[in-house]
């Protein structure tokens, strides 16, 4: 067969769509979004990510700042620019691009943005929030990923696999699935013979960063594909999955590039509203 594609940039916009109304509601009631992604370094794909997540901040009436520090930058620097901007009522939202410099502590920093600020939900305190189905900032590939299944039809009784064990993507879309009723089968570098598996899988969803792994002889016909990976090929955006031919056997394919990036932007902008409406009281 071939594939529905899972368009991830008209997806998004329409959403974007959504998002740019409440920004509006809320800015009639004096409360402007802000969302401030600190950076450090100048890694050029790192620098080009900050910069669309601020364009689009910007496109639906959010305000946006870069915090952009030294390549060598230390960890007190970042640190005191998180508890400057933590009590900044102004920031709904506070980002730290990842990854950061080698002389920096992710674990440190990460767990020095305050929980309520945290629209990656990348912070101890909101995992466990997640997993123990508190409200919280949900992180923003997976709700991406979510958002992208929406449109395939109901996840329940489907029988999924998951690639990749991030606290980022893998483990949480793993969650998130499972409360959708799905059975989530999690692989990864260790799994033995894992594309041979895949065939008996509803729903694939690989975030691996390996192009040219998941081929169209791993899926089932008809089956829902999903591709995290992004991979720069000498110029070129790739994901894991050979895209062309796993078109033809798919029934639901996401493509890369405008496929889950456009989306996890989406869900960042999502969770800064989040942010503005809680630290408000509204609901
Ligand atoms: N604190 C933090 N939060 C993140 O969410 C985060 C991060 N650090 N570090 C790096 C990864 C990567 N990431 C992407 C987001 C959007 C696209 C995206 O929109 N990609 C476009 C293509 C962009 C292009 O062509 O360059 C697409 O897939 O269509 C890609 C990658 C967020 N990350």
């Amino acid at each position: 067969m071939t594939a529905n594609l899972l368009n991830g940039r008209e997806i998004a916009k329409d959403y974007r769509a959504g998002l740019a109304e409440e920004v509006e509601k809320l800015k009639e009631n004096g409360i402007t979004p802000n969302l401030t992604v600190i950076i450090a370094g100048n890694d050029g794909a790192s620098l080009s990510y900050v910069r669309s997540k601020n364009r689009a901040a910007e496109k639906i009436g959010m305000t946006s700042d870069i915090v952009h520090l030294d390549e060598d930058a230390t960890e007190d620097e970042v640190l005191e620019e998180l508890d400057r901007l933590n009590n900044d009522d102004n920031v709904s939202g506070i980002l730290v691009q990842v990854p950061l410099p080698d002389q920096i502590s992710e674990e440190k920093v990460l767990e020095s943005i305050a929980p309520h600020k945290d629209v990656d939900g990348f912070s101890p305190v909101n995992i466990g929030r997640m997993y123990t189905g508190q409200r919280t900032f949900i992180p923003c590939t997976p709700l991406g990923i979510m958002e992208l299944l929406k449109h395939t039809g109901s996840l329940e009784g489907k029988d999924i696999a998951v690639i990749g064990r991030s606290h980022i993507v893998g483990q949480p879309v793993a969650k998130l699935l499972t409360d959708q009723n799905a059975t989530v089968t999690l692989m990864h570098s260790r799994t033995k013979n894992m594309t041979d598996k895949l065939s008996g899988f509803d729903v694939i969803v690989s975030a691996v960063g390996s192009p040219g792994l998941i081929k169209a002889e791993h899926i089932k016909d008809g089956a829902i594909v999903i591709d995290v990976g992004n991979t720069m090929v000498g110029d070129k955006l790739v994901g894991d999955v050979d895209f062309d031919a796993a078109k033809e056997k798919a029934g639901w394919i996401t493509p890369v590039p405008g496929g889950v990036g456009p989306l996890t932007i989406t869900m960042v902008l999502n969770n800064t509203l989040l942010a503005a409406k809680w630290h408000n009281g509204v609901e």
